[in-house]
């Protein structure tokens, strides 16, 4: 709220995002079955699952690109199907594909980003330079984005997706085709904001190397929820060794470096 305050659907209690009973199907492919899960205020929280496990169905439908049919989806306390603008205010999105305009320099990507959420031009060249204060891209805003890396780009889409103060950030496997530094770096700048900012966010992905033992994390595969809660209670649940061994015990497929496979008989 303008003034500070935290309105009743914002109390600390209340989860920044509520997926209830979600289903959803593509034709005779369920790609969501039955899916409940919740991630808690100021947390971040991994979305661990393979390829085709409906990660990014679940992201188009709290992003409202799909509608919510089966089961509802809160926001900060706000249903996504009764009060769409109330939820979708709080929330900050990076998508798997690159959505930046090439063409256009990196502060006029930010700065029209920016005015969809009704942020002046002056306001949003302070928050860029909150955002970026200990970035070296905050030298580099002039020049147009195709001049920026593969995980340039993908910070500068990180920030775009802050820049509204949004409460929970969504994130569709945002390292996906970086090198391992770029990663890191992405993966650091993300936890940094999320304990400056106290946001909230939920962080798609298939590889176990990202997730941090303080983290939270929901393991999907095939649809449904295997598990979901703090790695170190996830772990103890499965009498594993590690978050990997745990992921294998809940799903059957094995870990690997460049990502979560199928046993292989
Ligand atoms: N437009 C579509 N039409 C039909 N089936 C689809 C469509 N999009 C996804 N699916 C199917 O739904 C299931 C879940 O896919 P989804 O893309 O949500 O998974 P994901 O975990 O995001 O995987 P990936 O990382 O490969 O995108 C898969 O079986 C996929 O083949």
């Amino acid at each position: 709220m303008q003034d500070g305050t935290l309105s009743h659907a914002e109390a600390p209690g209340i989860p920044a995002l509520a997926v209830e009973r979600v289903s959803h199907s593509y034709g005779q492919r369920k790609a969501l079955d039955d899916v409940s899960f919740s991630v808690p205020q100021g947390s971040f929280t991994a979305l661990l699952g393979p390829n085709g496990a409906g990660k990014s169905t679940l992201f188009s439908l709290v992003t409202r690109l799909f509608n919510v049919r089966h089961g509802a989806i809160h926001i900060l306390g706000f249903d996504l199907n009764g009060e769409p603008g109330e939820a979708l205010r709080r929330l900050g999105v990076v998508f798997q594909a690159r959505t930046l305009d090439l063409d256009l320099s990196i502060s006029q990507n930010l700065i029209y980003h920016a005015a969809l959420h009704g942020l002046p031009a002056s306001a949003a060249r302070t928050r860029i330079g909150e955002i970026l204060a200990t970035s070296e891209l905050r030298t580099r805003l002039k020049e147009k984005a195709r001049n920026l890396s593969g995980g340039q780009l993908r910070s500068i889409e990180i920030v775009r997706a802050f820049m509204h103060r949004p409460r929970l950030i969504l994130l569709d496997e945002p390292t996906v085709g970086l090198d391992i530094r770029s990663r890191a770096a992405i993966l650091a700048e993300v936890r940094r904001l999320v304990k400056e900012e106290g946001v909230s966010v939920l962080w798609a992905t298939h590889l176990i190397d990202e997730i941090d033992p303080a983290d939270r994390v929901i393991v999907l595969h095939q649809g449904t929820v295997r598990a979901e809660g703090p790695v170190p209670e996830v772990v103890a649940a499965e009498r594993a060794k590690s978050i990997g061994d745990a992921f294998t015990r809940l799903t059957g497929l094995s870990v690997r470096a460049e990502g979560l496979e199928e046993v292989r008989p």
